[in-house]
C-alpha cells in the first residue's frame, strides 16, 4: 500500500525556544484510522499544523501523496481537510455559503448535489439558511467538520473531535468517520481518550514531549506492551515474599494481604498452575483471586511517564 502521508525527521523549535517536535518520523496508508495519543503540550497539534500548512517547520519533510507540503503547497493542502479545536468559523455567512466557500477556497468545481448530501449527512440541512452565530456550540461544530470535506479531501485531520461534544454527536461523528473510511478517506484523529483510539483507530501513535515513542497497529501494542495482573488475596498477611518462589516476580501489595504476579499475557506459558502448587506446598492459604489484563490505557501512561519504549 502507497503512503498517503509521509512524515520524516519533523522538527518544531517555537520562537520562545520550545522545542514541540524532535524529529518525528510516520507514513499513515491510504484508508486507515489513525490516532494520534500524547498528553497535553506533547506536540499533536503542532505537529498536524505544520502538515495543513498553519504552522511553519524547521525541519524535516513532510509530502501528501507526494507533494511536498512547502514546495508543492496547493496540491499538497488541497487534498487535506481539517477539523480544528477550536471554533473557527464565519459568524454572519450562513451555513450553505460557509460551506460552498470553503469548496471554492480549493479550486474546486462547485457541486451542490454533494454538499447537500454532506450537510444531510450532519443533519445541518434544515439549518442550512441559518446563520452561523444562531447555532448552538454542538451544530457550529458539525459546521467545521461539513467545511473541512466540503472539498472532498483524501486526508482528513481531527483534532481533539469531541472534547466537550454531547454524546449524539459523538456518536455521528464516529458513524460519519466509518463511512469516510469506507469511501477510502484516511483519518487522523488527536484524543486524550483512550477507549476513542481503542474503539476507532487501525493503527496508534504516541507522542510524548515532542517525541513519537510508540507506534503500531492497536493489537500489537497491546501485545507487546501489554501485562496481565494476577492477584491473590492471602488468608493471612506476609512480610516479604517467601522462599522458594523466586521462579516468579511476585510482589506484595496492600500490607501483605495481597500476593500480585505480573507476566507477558501473550506468553505461551504462564507458570501459573506450578505456582499455585508451590503455594499449597508452602502452605500458604489464599480466600480469592483476580486477574486483569492492562489496557492502551496503561500502556500509554507507562510509555508517557517512561519514555521511549
Ligand atoms: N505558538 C506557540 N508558540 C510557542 N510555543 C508553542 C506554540 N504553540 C504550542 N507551543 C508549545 O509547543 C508544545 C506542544 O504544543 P501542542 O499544542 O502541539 O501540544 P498538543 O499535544 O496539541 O497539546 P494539547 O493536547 O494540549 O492541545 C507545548 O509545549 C506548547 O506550549
Amino acid at each position: 500500500m502507497s503512503a498517503i502521508l509521509a512524515i520524516d525527521g519533523l522538527r518544531k523549535a517555537y520562537a520562545g525556544g520550545t522545542e514541540a517536535l524532535k524529529g518525528v518520523s510516520l507514513e499513515l496508508d491510504k484508508g486507515e484510522i489513525f490516532a494520534l495519543l500524547g498528553p497535553n503540550g506533547a506536540g499533536k497539534t503542532t505537529l498536524i499544523s505544520i502538515v495543513c500548512g498553519i504552522v511553519t517547520k524547521t525541519g524535516g519533510t513532510v509530502t501528501v501523496e507526494g507533494h511536498d507540503i512547502e514546495t508543492d503547497y496547493r496540491a499538497a493542502r488541497s487534498m487535506i481537510g481539517l477539523v480544528p479545536q477550536e471554533l473557527t468559523t464565519e459568524a454572519f455567512e450562513t451555513v450553505w455559503d460557509t460551506v460552498r466557500f470553503s469548496r471554492g477556497l480549493f479550486g474546486k468545481p462547485s457541486d451542490d448535489a454533494y454538499l447537500e448530501t454532506l450537510l444531510k449527512r450532519l443533519t445541518l440541512w434544515d439549518k442550512r439558511k441559518a446563520k452561523i452565530m444562531e447555532l448552538s456550540g454542538g451544530m457550529k461544530r458539525r459546521v467545521l467538520i461539513a467545511k473541512a470535506l466540503a472539498h472532498e479531501p483524501e486526508l482528513l485531520f481531527l483534532d481533539e473531535p469531541t472534547a466537550g461534544v454531547d454524546v449524539e454527536l459523538r456518536r455521528d461523528m464516529w458513524d460519519l468517520v466509518r463511512d469516510l473510511q469506507r469511501d477510502g478517506t484516511t483519518i487522523v484523529l488527536t484524543t486524550h481518550y483512550i477507549e476513542e483510539a481503542e474503539e476507532m483507530a487501525d493503527r496508534v501513535g504516541v507522542i510524548s514531549n515532542g517525541e513519537l515513542v510508540a507506534m503500531g497497529r492497536k493489537d500489537e501494542l497491546m501485545s507487546q506492551l501489554g501485562q496481565r495482573t494476577f492477584k491473590l488475596f492471602l488468608e493471612q498477611p506476609l512480610e516479604a515474599v517467601p522462599a522458594g518462589l523466586e521462579g516468579w516476580a511476585l510482589r506484595l501489595d496492600d500490607d501483605g494481604n495481597t500476593l500480585c504476579y505480573d507476566f507477558d499475557s501473550y506468553a505461551a506459558e504462564t507458570g501459573i498452575p506450578q505456582l499455585m502448587r508451590k503455594l499449597d506446598e508452602l502452605g500458604i492459604a489464599w480466600r480469592d483471586l483476580t486477574t486483569r489484563q492492562s489496557s492502551l490505557e496503561d500502556i500509554f501512561v507507562s510509555l508517557v511517564k517512561g519514555g521511549r519504549a
